[in-house]
């Protein structure tokens, strides 16, 4: 008998599900920035409604909430290894605010107090010209340590700036966590995944990781997508897999 799905594993396969279900995750061809014909697409800006961001929420808290982003001491108690969440506009927007509200609620529910100096921020497009002025939103990113909450990273164009941002504001990177990770070669002359090559370029001491990764579409979605549809996908990792 096949052992039963962990925790881990459950709430993976109810967020594919969901993201397929409000089609954030479709399957077929598509074009990608990078020219390549990929058999699947994640649009993340369809991650709108209540149980998606409750639950992509969740997921960004399950990561953000194990090592390297958090101590865990013997006794089983949490100290984060960050100040703050920030989420690169636009799309890191209700990412940032959205985990905050649920760690806060994990906490709530647990009578702990592990998230209670967690702030979210993150910054304008435009920078404000009057009123509070300026262009970040939430907490001052001054002598904190930053958290980076994004969807994907394709070219590494958005990252760069929200760590140039955070560097101009007074802040100290301490980690990145993504929604996915394609796990794919940037291109022929960059054999790492974008995720590698930022980690690279950031000096190799700030950790990347991501909530959902590709090969998780193979392991996890045979009943849903279809045999055939799981084989262009596999085609699709042999052909472009990141070193
Ligand atoms: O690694 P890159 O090549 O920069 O691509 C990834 C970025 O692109 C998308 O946002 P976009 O910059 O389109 O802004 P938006 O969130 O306002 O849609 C996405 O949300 C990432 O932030
Ligand atoms: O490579 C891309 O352009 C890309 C892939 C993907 O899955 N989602 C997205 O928004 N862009």
């Amino acid at each position: 008998m096949a052992a039963p799905p962990s925790a881990d594993q459950d709430y993976k396969t109810n967020l594919l599900s969901l993201l397929i279900a409000n089609d954030a995750l479709a399957f077929g061809t598509f074009t990608l920035k990078s020219g390549r014909q990929s058999p699947y697409f994640l649009t993340s800006s369809r991650l709108y409604t209540a149980p998606l961001l409750r639950q992509v929420s969740a997921a960004f808290a399950n990561t953000i909430s194990s090592p390297p982003f958090v101590n865990i001491a013997a006794d089983g108690s949490i100290t984060p290894n960050f100040d703050i969440v920030f989420g690169p506009a636009y799309k890191g927007i209700p990412e940032c605010v959205g985990v905050v509200n649920e760690l806060a609620t994990r906490d709530a529910l647990a009578g702990t107090k592990t998230w209670d100096n967690i702030s979210y921020s993150f910054n304008r497009k435009e920078a404000k010209d009057h009123g509070e002025g300026g262009n970040i939103v939430g907490a001052p990113l001054k002598g904190k340590r930053v958290l980076i909450v994004d969807d994907v990273i394709i070219a590494g164009t958005a990252l760069r700036e929200a760590v140039g941002i955070i560097q101009k504001e007074g802040g100290t990177v301490a980690g990145v966590v993504l929604l996915f990770d394609r796990q794919e070669r940037v291109s022929d002359t960059e054999q790492k995944s974008a995720i590698g090559a930022a980690e690279r370029d950031l000096g190799g001491d700030i950790p990347i990781r991501a909530v959902l990764v590709f090969q998780d579409l193979i392991d996890k979605l045979g009943d849903k997508i279809g045999q055939e549809e799981v084989r262009r996908l596999e085609e699709y990792r042999n052909t472009y897999k990141a070193q």
